[in-house]
């Protein structure tokens, strides 16, 4: 007689395997009760009770099976109520703290052309204000291709700034990260990010350096203006970039004035045209160029990393190439540090310029702060010039009322309008929920133009900052948590620097001139001064 197994579909028992096989195979248990039942079948049928014991069996299995079946069936139950169980929280989650309101505009452009009409404006804020007036202080949008969660709420800010990259990354236009390469200070996250952020941070904190630039940044000042001539009509914002050029790469690799220097101004300027362009990058785009331009940067900083190292360093670093090749750890490779030499010269190249020239552009609407600024450093430069002494780093930070200028020119100024980053998870902000995989914008300039922290936001009023605490969420010119900019005490240096200089040394009559908010800020004639040296005594 044919075993049952040769032919299993006739067999109760046999169809009841293969059935549950069919449905149930791939669990190991199921496997293992299968292999006993065949071994007991087998044995019992080797000793005779073959007829009894095969009825008396199959009753065994077809109840063991029931319960198994019953088993199957809770287990499954139970799996099925844990995933919905945990698809429901998250769904719950998702929509218990509300998306903020707002609009997410047009198909695929959403509200990008009325925010660049605004930000082209002289009041780029509108099309903040109209939606705060709408939504409240934290709204949704769809801007730059991306929905986005804008907000104007101090607080909020402050949460995603000090959030760290499990939760918030940096986010930029796909042009400009093409530029600035996987590598770069202003791109990479976690331990790398903030290694390199500390080591520069605290280079530009050193006293060292500080007493080096200001002797550099000195020079570089005397030499400027020992060219202008009297009556003569001289643009502030040509002259305070050519002079903040200067003493950034001296800074950041010390490179003298000259030929290279030359070189590297004008490579820069091709590398910069490009961070605002069409993300094409082929033969002839401006991408390309600016790539193209990028690469030869990087060569000549490559050479100078290479000298560097074929020559005995001092320990005390001169420089910020200095300051990463001293660095023992594995992961600052040459490549990463000359590439970021080019990369930190994109938040510093322009911004400490534009603080100067918009720094003069208040100054020459406001007669009274003048005067004032210019009574304190006077009173400065006499004091150091009878004790016979130039002045240094903490002199020219000493200024009170010169740092006061400078603080108010951040706050109306708003040089980085704001900072956008994109969430990496659900997140929960004050009650606003910012979804996985969404932009947040965290527009500074509201916040430091809301009159609900500052009387008269749109006056030009140093005196406000007397005896007020900078440290708050409601000014954040630089940023902050992780990212706040390593270079603000160079920024504010380079700018007392070149005011005690200007006002003590000249005076001057502006011509008309306004600021345009976008793509950067900066003045639209360049601010342009007629100059005349003082004969004060
Ligand atoms: C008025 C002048 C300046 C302003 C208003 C300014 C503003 C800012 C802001 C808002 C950030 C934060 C960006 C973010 O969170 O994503 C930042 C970052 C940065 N700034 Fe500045 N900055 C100025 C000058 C400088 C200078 C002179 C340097 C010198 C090289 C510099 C180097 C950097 C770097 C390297 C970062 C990136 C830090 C990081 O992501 O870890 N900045 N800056």
């Amino acid at each position: 007689m044919a075993h049952p197994l040769d032919h299993p579909t006739n067999d109760l028992f046999s169809f009841t395997l293969i059935d549950l096989q069919y449905h149930y195979l791939p669990s190991p248990s199921f496997t293992r009760v299968h292999k006993h039942a065949r071994l007991f079948y087998h044995s019992r049928r080797r000793h005779g009770h073959r007829h009894h014991d095969q009825l008396l069996f199959k009753k065994q299995l077809e109840w063991t099976l029931s319960k198994m079946d019953n088993l199957i069936v809770c287990v499954t139950v139970i799996l099925l109520f844990i995933i919905l169980y945990r698809s429901l929280r998250r769904i719950r989650s998702r929509y218990s703290s509300p998306l903020p309101l707002g609009t997410l505009g047009w198909p695929f452009i959403g509200e990008t052309i009325e925010f660049i009409s605004c930000a082209y404006s002289d009041h780029p804020e509108s099309f903040m204000d109209k939606r705060r007036r709408m939504y409240g202080k934290v709204f949704k949008s769809h801007i730059f291709g991306s929905p986005t969660i804008v907000s104007t709420d101090a607080e909020v800010s402050r949460f995603v700034l000090q959030s760290d990259a499990k939760v918030f990354i940096p986010s930029y236009p796909k042009s400009l990260t093409e530029l600035m390469g996987k590598s770069s200070i202003l791109l990479i996250n976690g331990n790398l990010q903030r290694r390199v952020h500390g080591l520069i941070g605290a280079f530009f904190k050193s006293p060292h350096l500080k007493a080096q630039i200001t002797q550099d940044m000195r020079k570089y000042v005397q030499e400027s203006m020992e060219s202008w001539k009297d009556n003569n009509l001289i643009y502030i914002q040509d002259e305070t970039k050519n002079i903040g050029f200067q003493v950034l790469v001296q800074a950041l690799i010390s490179l003298d004035p000259g030929e290279e220097m030359e070189f590297l101004k004008d490579q820069f300027q091709e590398f910069i045209a490009g961070l605002m362009s069409l993300p094409v990058n082929i033969p002839g785009s401006r991408l390309y160029r600016s790539l193209q331009a990028k690469k030869k940067m990087v060569k000549l900083v490559q050479k100078i990393i290479q000298d560097r190292r074929n020559s005995s360093r001092s320990t005390v670093p001169k420089d910020v190439v200095d300051v990463l090749l001293n660095d023992t750890s594995a992961q600052l490779t040459d490549n990463l540090i000359s590439d970021n030499m080019i990369d930190f010269m994109i938040p510093g190249e322009d911004s400490v310029p534009v603080l100067i020239t918009l720094a003069i552009k208040y100054l020459s609407d406001s007669p009274i702060a003048l005067q004032q600024l210019m009574e304190e450093n006077m009173k400065l430069k006499k004091f150091k010039s009878q004790i016979g002494e130039p002045l240094c780093w903490s002199d020219y930070m000493s200024l009170q009322f010169t740092q006061n200028v400078i603080t108010e020119t951040l706050r109306m100024g708003n040089i980085i309008i704001g900072v956008m980053r994109k969430a990496m998870r659900d997140v929960e902000i004050k009650g606003y929920l910012i979804p996985k995989g969404w932009c947040v914008f965290t527009y500074f300039r509201s916040v430091h133009l809301d009159e609900y922290f500052y009387d008269w936001p749109y006056e030009f009023d140093p005196w406000r900052w007397q005896d007020r605490d900078m440290g708050t969420c409601n000014f954040t010119p630089f940023g902050g948590g992780q990212r706040l900019c390593p270079g603000l005490e160079l920024a504010r240096l380079e700018a007392s620097i070149f005011l005690h200089h200007f006002v003590t040394e000249f005076r001057w009559v502006a011509e008309d001139d306004s600021i345009v908010n976008f793509p950067t800020v900066r003045m639209k004639r360049r601010m342009p001064v007629w100059v005349k040296r003082r004969r004060d005594p």
